[in-house]
């Protein structure tokens, strides 16, 4: 059953565990029958779409809630077509966080992110998210020629072979992206090491840079950290057989075992220590026989994500934050020193209002040192509209 039919018809829909918002939900059905025994790309497509600079800025005619506005039965049948589905939700008044099958999707009130794995179809969401906002938004525009801001990126695959044509090759993600967004204002990067490692990054601002600043302008800044190579130890506690007979009075084949054993996951490995702030809410998922996903709303208006393929041969993990608080160097060194990676890279996109205060923001993790590793590259971009981006690759020593 669908997280939409629960939410309206079915009387044994449970509410969140520790939730104070009657927005939030948990796909018990579809969350204990999850298993996946085969060979798992690991490495996400994410796609985020920028309506508009900010939440108090939207087009004309928009409705207050904006993308929020769009109802839970339309947000599951985008995603239908990127062949995902819901496992659970949390909510702010700002923002509704979904836990996929396949990783993650947020939901503000101008602008989404779609980050998922495996052999999902992302860029397929572009067709209903067009539809979605011109029936529940308002928007007037029979295209995303004119969008605010669009970005796509994602590291190299692992098995891209098994992709849907689309995503078999980062020319063919390009050409399917310029159906929707104008290409003569596209800005595609490789970035980093041919041989061992690279990330393709994507930007499209078309013509607008950020307009006046104000107080509700609301500068971009993601830091990704994504990981192979997953330590054996670390990766062990993410598979389900290490917690056989640990809960005797557990069913697994009725409870939902999945979110309740997610939650300990995250503790178990301090996973939920991660960020530094005043407030936070976490979700959190463990797959059969193993893999694990969270989300955290971050002070209700940012977010993080952390997902874990622990399969020794294709082990891989990702961290994504868009929380601008706390100390970056702290906050990359508990995910690496929880996970211990064989390699990883981190790229961090910042928006800037001037180039100062961008120099200020890329130095706070230019240099960055990490206990037990050493970096073999650095890249440092600067992109159109006070943009910049910065690429940093580490191994273990
Ligand atoms: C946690 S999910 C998210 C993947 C994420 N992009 C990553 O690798 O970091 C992937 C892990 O869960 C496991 N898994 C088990 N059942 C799954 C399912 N139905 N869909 C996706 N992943 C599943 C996979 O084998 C893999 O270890």
């Amino acid at each position: 059953m669908t997280p939409s039919a629960i939410f309206k018809d079915d009387q044994t829909f449970s509410e969140y565990e520790g939730s104070m918002h009657d927005l939030d939900f948990v796909n018990h059905k579809l969350s204990v029958n999850l298993d996946s025994t085969n060979a798992f790309e690991g490495p996400e497509k994410l796609l985020e779409i920028w309506f508009s600079p900010s939440s108090d800025d939207l087009p004309d005619g928009w409705p207050r809630d904006g993308l929020r506005h769009i109802p839970l039965s339309g947000i599951e049948c985008m995603l239908d077509d990127v062949n995902c589905k819901i496992l659970s939700k949390i909510s702010s008044p700002d923002m509704d966080a979904y836990l996929l099958s396949e990783s993650s999707l947020f939901v503000f009130i101008h602008k989404m992110i779609l980050k998922t794995c495996g052999t999902t179809t992302t860029l397929f969401s572009l067709e209903p998210i067009l539809k979605l906002v011109q029936k529940y938004c308002h928007y007037s525009a029979a295209d995303f020629r004119d969008i605010y801001r669009v970005f796509y990126s994602r590291r190299m695959l692992m098995f891209p072979d098994r992709q849907n044509d689309v995503h078999k090759c980062w020319h063919n993600e390009m050409l399917w992206l310029d159906k929707y967004f104008p290409a003569c204002t596209a800005d595609s990067y490789i970035v980093g090491n041919l041989v061992t490692d690279h990330w393709h990054f994507y930007m499209n601002c078309g013509n607008h840079a950020h307009s006046p600043i104000n107080s509700s302008t609301e500068l971009d800044e993601t830091l990704e950290i994504l990981m192979t190579d997953i330590d054996s130890h670390s990766a062990g506690v993410f598979e389900m057989c290490q917690y056989s007979g640990k809960f005797p009075n557990m069913n697994p084949e009725t409870e939902d075992y999945g979110h309740i054993l997610g939650k300990k996951m995250m503790h178990l490995m301090q996973l939920d220590k991660i960020i530094d702030a005043k407030s936070v809410k976490h979700d959190a998922f463990a797959f059969t026989p193993c893999g694990f996903s969270s989300n955290t709303i971050i002070e209700d208006k940012y977010y993080c994500t952390l997902h874990i393929t622990p399969e020794r041969g294709w082990s891989y993990a990702s961290f994504e934050t868009n929380y601008m608080g706390g100390s970056k160097q702290k906050l990359i060194n508990k995910v690496i020193q929880a996970l211990k990676p064989g390699k990883f890279f981190l790229s961090f996109v910042k928006e800037s209002k001037n180039p100062n205060s961008l120099n200020l923001a890329i130095d706070q993790i230019r240099d960055i040192s990490i206990q037990g590793y050493r970096r073999d590259d650095r890249i440092i971009y600067d992109m159109k509209f006070n943009y910049c981006l910065l690429y940093c690759y580490f191994v273990k020593k």
